[in-house]
């Protein structure tokens, strides 16, 4: 090392010795003693660079020790490239790797998960791991943000959330939820009616606008709902697990702020008017309402002074959490029914049965309780498709998850579920719909229920499961009866679109004709 420093050492003495300053030295001299200098710079600098990346692939091969994964990470970006570009293939080599295996993106070490106890353990060990939302979400869902409470401030906050999805609160949006569907099925009937249309969209807008109007009710207007709706796709596009760190003009993460100020806006509005509706005697007939009553309830135990925003923040994390997975499993409930006429039958056959031809009668929620083989069908196409592949969590100090391996703090947990839902021993004919295995209680499905990590598991489990079920099985109920289905198979059909929830790379082409018994 002493020699790199020679050079210039040399050189200053020189230039000192002649007492000129260095700008008057003959121009020889002083391009010798620049390219010298240069020189030393760029190997001081390639040495630098040199010694960082040996200490990055050595932290690297520290952490990582015996598991499986690659022996060397690509310098500074790691898997940088397949994350940008998720592909299903790969994280199949990835989970079938090993229970636990490494990746490296950006220096962050990863350890992912893909059997069935070790992603459970991840889930529910929360003095060792904590939900990690991507970098963008802070700037997305604002730091205030209950989403990103953890520990004992988590589980109090989350207790007052559970009470707005009682069975009571259930069957009053079960009623919004059927009359949003038939609005939207009126315009399907013509949008859907003559060619086969993508599904995706249109998917998506009916679930937002029935969120919508379940949480806030009639207290923000249709235009808002629409808007709501186009803007919230910025913010999924912005919730990559990589994205440019800065909210500059332009950026994803931009957008995805300038959709969170227009939703803000009109769901503090609602809260506003919700609480105003109620001060004067109100009946309940959204979300906000019931949230409102409940809090001024006097045997309600927990905070009552909730502002219009911290209420707006609470809709908004509803949103971010539901959107992309319910259109997900909702547009796979579709494509997995048409494209097995038998189920489809059965599914008819049942809605006869329960609701004896008068399919104008609003669904309930006693009805859909009648209904176990519908049931049978969203479970089941929620096990083969799972919308959410997997969820990052944060190792907050080191993790001894098995007896050979302590995650090292502060790294990325990635259980994954896909394994487990595929799990043939469980499930034989793992990769098949087929929703009777629901219905044996005997099955080895329904003997191992912890198997089922649709929903993930432990203190952030899902709280939206029953209306999530609910709603899809009200939209899939009523599309049977009122629609004859036609799916136009493309190449694509069965591609795996990773967005980042999962949809069909064709975003499943669908024609609907009104049905002659509807
Ligand atoms: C098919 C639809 C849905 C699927 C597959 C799904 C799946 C999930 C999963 C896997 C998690 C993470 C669980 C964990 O970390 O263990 C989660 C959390 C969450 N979900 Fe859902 N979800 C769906 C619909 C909904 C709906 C409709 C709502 C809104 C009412 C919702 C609200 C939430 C919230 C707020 C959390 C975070 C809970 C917490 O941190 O305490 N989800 N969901």
């Amino acid at each position: 090392m002493a020699s790199f420093f020679k050079g210039p050492s040399s050189a200053a003495a020189a230039a000192s010795s002649t007492s000129s300053p260095l700008y008057s030295l003959p121009s020889a001299l002083s391009f010798a003693f620049n390219g010298q200098q240069s020189f030393t710079w760029l190997y001081t600098t390639i040495a630098i660079v040199l010694a960082l990346l040996i200490l990055e692939q050595t932290v690297y091969r520290a952490k990582k020790r015996h598991l499986p994964g690659d022996k060397w990470t690509i310098p500074i970006i790691g898997k940088f490239a397949n994350s940008m570009n998720p592909d299903m293939d790969e994280y199949k080599k990835q989970w079938n790797s090993g229970f636990l295996s490494a990746i490296s993106v950006f220096n962050i070490f990863i350890v992912m998960s893909s059997s069935k106890d070790y992603s459970r353990k991840i889930l529910n060990s929360p003095t060792y791991a904590e939900p990690w939302l991507v970098h963008a979400a802070k700037h997305i869902l604002l730091p205030e943000n209950w989403v990103f409470l953890t520990g004992k401030d988590h589980v109090d906050y989350r207790r007052g959330l559970n009470n707005l999805f009682t069975r009571k609160a259930i069957g009053m949006y079960i009623s919004i939820q059927d009359a949003v569907t038939r609005k939207h099925f009126k315009e399907w009937a013509v949008d859907f009616g003559t060619t086969a249309q993508p599904l995706m969209f249109p998917a998506r807008f009916l679930n937002m606008d029935t969120s919508l109007r379940v949480f806030c009710g009639n207290h923000i207007p249709d235009e808002a709902t629409r808007l709501i709706s186009d803007k919230y796709w910025d913010i999924t596009k912005a919730l990559e697990l990589v994205n440019f760190p800065l909210p500059l003009p332009g950026t994803k993460i931009y957008k995805a702020i300038q959709a969170r100020k227009a939703a803000m806006y009109w769901l503090e509005l609602a809260a506003r008017t919700s609480k105003k509706e109620m001060a004067n005697g109100g009946e309940p007939s959204c979300l906000l309402d019931e949230w409102v009553k409940l809090l001024a309830d006097p045997s309600y135990k927990g905070r009552r002074d909730l502002t219009d925003h911290e209420m707006a923040l609470v809709i908004l994390s509803f949103l971010f959490a539901s959107q992309d997975a319910m259109s997900s499993g909702l547009v796979y409930g579709f494509q997995h029914i048409a494209d097995h006429p038998e189920v489809l039958a059965k599914v008819r056959a049942e809605q006869e049965r329960v609701r004896q031809g008068d399919y104008e009668k609003p669904l309930t929620l006693e009805l859909l309780d009648e209904m176990p083989y519908l049931q049978a069908v969203v479970k089941e196409s929620l096990r083969v498709q799972p919308p959410v592949l997997m969820v990052p969590y944060k190792a907050t100090k080191a993790f001894p998850i098995s007896d050979d391996y302590t995650v090292p703090a502060n790294s990325m947990l990635i259980p994954s579920f896909y394994n487990s839902l595929h799990d043939a021993e469980v499930y034989p004919e793992p990769d098949t719909f087929l929703p009777d295995r629901w219905l044996d209680p005997q099955s080895s499905a329904n003997a191992n229920p912890s198997n089922y990590l649709v929903w993930g598991a432990g203190p952030h489990r899902c709280i939206g499961v029953e209306y999530a079920t609910l709603n899809m099985m009200l939209v899939l109920a009523m599309a049977t009866t009122s629609f004859e289905w036609e799916h136009e198979i493309t190449p694509k059909t069965n591609k795996i679109a990773i967005l980042p929830t999962l949809f069909p790379a064709d975003h499943c082409r669908m024609k609907f004709t009104p049905r002659k018994s509807a």
